[in-house]
């Protein structure tokens, strides 16, 4: 049976960790979610990973919808969550819509959003119009330049409000999902306490409801910086459905991530 929102927020109230993983093509679609993955996420991490630029910047709506399709053949249990790459939500609500619409059609059954507070109009707009929206706060890489590098986010006690506040506004406009990406555990943990839906965290500390990485760094073949919440799953696997299912089990166990994968 086919994973859907429900479900992962029957696991967050259970208790249930949600593994993560992200997928851009068929194959690895099949074989992630046969080793347990419950989420695939078609990231714009795709324009480092497979397209080998130095940002997520230059990913178009057309590569990411083609990415979704291949995923979306390789697989029948996995939720699907889109990334809307730069440039396709920093518009209107309607415009974001349509744009959302070409993911959904090509097989997400979610899209991702990077922002928070100042997003809410348009996490309304979609989610009020049968799309399952999730809100990215923290590190939000289509902001790199404007953040000045990949830095860890949500540091001091005003940059730790705000956090909170933009997550409990991406709820209150109808995310069903909030990700969070290298901020404090602590302040992960304190928002994933005052949300009632799903968090999946990168960098943020093993309280979230969930965990999610890019593939190739857990697999250990992205050549660039390993940022510290990386972990290589491949050495002692054997295989990489071995290392995937060992990604699966450490996050349902709560072992990974360890304090070291923390800031
Ligand atoms: N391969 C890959 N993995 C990712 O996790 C990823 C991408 N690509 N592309 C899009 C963004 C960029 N990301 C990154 C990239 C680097 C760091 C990093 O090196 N962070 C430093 C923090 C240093 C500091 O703030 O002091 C680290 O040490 O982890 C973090 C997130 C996460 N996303
Ligand atoms: C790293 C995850 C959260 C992402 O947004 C991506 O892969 O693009
Ligand atoms: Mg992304």
């Amino acid at each position: 049976m086919r994973k859907t929102l429900t479900t992962l927020q029957t696991m967050r109230n259970q208790g249930e960790k949600i593994a993560v993983l992200t997928c851009y093509d068929a194959s690895f679609a099949s074989m992630m979610e046969a080793n347990g993955v419950d989420v695939l996420l078609v990231g714009d991490s795709l324009g480092m990973v497979i397209q080998g630029r130095a940002t997520t910047l230059p990913v178009t709506i057309e590569q990411m919808a083609y990415h979704v399709a291949c995923v979306a053949s390789g697989s029948q249990q996995a939720f699907i969550v889109a990334d809307m790459p730069f440039g396709t939500s920093q518009v209107s609500p309607r415009e974001t819509f349509a744009y959302a619409v070409q993911l959904m059609a090509a097989g997400a059954h979610m899209v991702k959003i990077e922002g928070g507070e100042e997003m809410a109009d348009t996490v309304q707009f979609l989610s009020t119009r049968g799309i399952p929206v999730c809100g990215h706060i923290g590190l939000t890489p289509q902001s790199v330049h404007q953040l000045g590098g990949y830095r860890v986010q949500g540091k001091g006690d005003a940059a730790a409000q705000k956090l909170l506040r933009d997550a409990l506004a991406l709820q209150q406009a109808g995310a069903g999902i909030v990700l969070m990406e290298a901020i404090p555990a602590a302040l992960a943990t304190e928002v994933t306490a005052k949300l009632a839906v799903p968090t999946i965290g990168i960098g943020a500390g093993a309280a979230c409801s969930g965990q999610v990485l890019v593939v190739y760094d857990m697999l250990g073949i992205y050549p660039g910086k390993k940022a510290r919440f990386v972990k290589d799953f491949m050495p002692g696997a054997g295989s990489i459905a071995q290392a995937v299912a060992n990604y699966v089990a450490e996050v349902k166990s709560g072992a990974f991530p360890a304090q070291e994968h923390c800031f």
